[in-house]
């Protein structure tokens, strides 16, 4: 029996009605290629798979990677590695070589959940949808609107890529053994009308990171070394950085890299 490593944030999933629920919003069909991100003991993996011609496993722990290697189930492929370091771009291109849609699912580890979100926001050209367990909080903070106190440096640089919702919200007694923290499942697309260059990009982390640096500060303050090269209005000059659109940043990030 495996026991749960708290290191690699080991919470398996064991409401049957919520692993239905994810599953069905996955919505698996033959042509789909998808890579579940940490399969753990196989919650989402084994009704995943009963969909799917083909799954792809990115597993961590050497010893789920041996259970996973030893079930050795049609169309599974084992891959052992950390999802930090995964070339999610290349999986992409090369699975989507054959057509249809690529997809990442996962109950991640929430010790490592920002930096994997952007890290994967480098494969987003290629990804289709994204379908992830996270802390409940996170999620909050991902699709939370400017004006609001949970919208930050995450919730801007994320919807500046994708389109997101929160889509069901889930109890730590949901888990074996069960987080301290509330959990929801959060569907990710990538936005069709993303535009940015990599410098624009660039631009766009320099001037979120800047404004959101000392929250309580008005943007005269937080933006200074940048004021005159945005023409901030007298209203910006004295808003704080949760008060800005998504789109201004955005804005804002185009005049930064000319
Ligand atoms: C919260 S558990 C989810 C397990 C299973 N999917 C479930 O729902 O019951 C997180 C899983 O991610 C794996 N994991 C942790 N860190 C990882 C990393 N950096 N790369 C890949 N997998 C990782 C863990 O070993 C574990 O299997």
């Amino acid at each position: 029996m495996h026991r749960a490593r708290k290191r690699f944030g080991q919470n398996f999933l064991q409401d049957q009605g919520i692993i239905y629920s994810i599953v069905a919003l996955i919505n698996p069909s033959q042509d789909m290629h998808v890579i579940e991100i940490g399969p753990g003991l196989g919650a989402l993996t084994r009704p995943l798979l009963s969909n799917l011609d083909q799954l792809d496993l990115l597993e961590i722990d050497r010893d789920l990677v041996a259970y996973w290697n030893q079930e050795n189930l049609k169309g599974l492929t084992v891959i052992e590695g950390d999802a930090l370091k995964f070339n999610f771009d290349a999986w992409a291109q090369n699975r989507s070589k054959k057509m249809g849609l690529c997809k990442v699912v996962g109950n991640l580890p929430y010790n490592i959940s920002s930096p994997l979100l952007f890290h994967l926001v480098e494969a987003a050209e290629h990804i289709d949808e994204q379908v992830f367990m996270l802390q409940a909080e996170v999620v909050e903070r991902m699709v939370a609107q400017a004006g609001s106190s949970d919208f930050s440096r995450l919730s801007v640089m994320l919807q500046a890529r994708y389109e997101m919702e929160l889509v069901l919200e889930v109890p730590p007694e949901a888990f074996d053994p069960a987080p301290k923290v509330n959990s929801a499942v959060v569907r990710m697309i990538p936005r069709k009308d993303f535009s940015l260059t990599q410098s624009q990009w660039n631009s766009l982390e320099q001037v979120v990171a800047a404004a959101f640096s000392q929250r309580r500060k008005m943007l005269r303050t937080n933006l200074q070394a940048f004021a005159a090269r945005l023409g901030l209005s007298d209203e910006e000059l004295k808003a704080r950085a949760q008060d800005i659109s998504v789109d201004r940043y955005i804005e804002w990030a185009k005049l930064l890299a000319v």
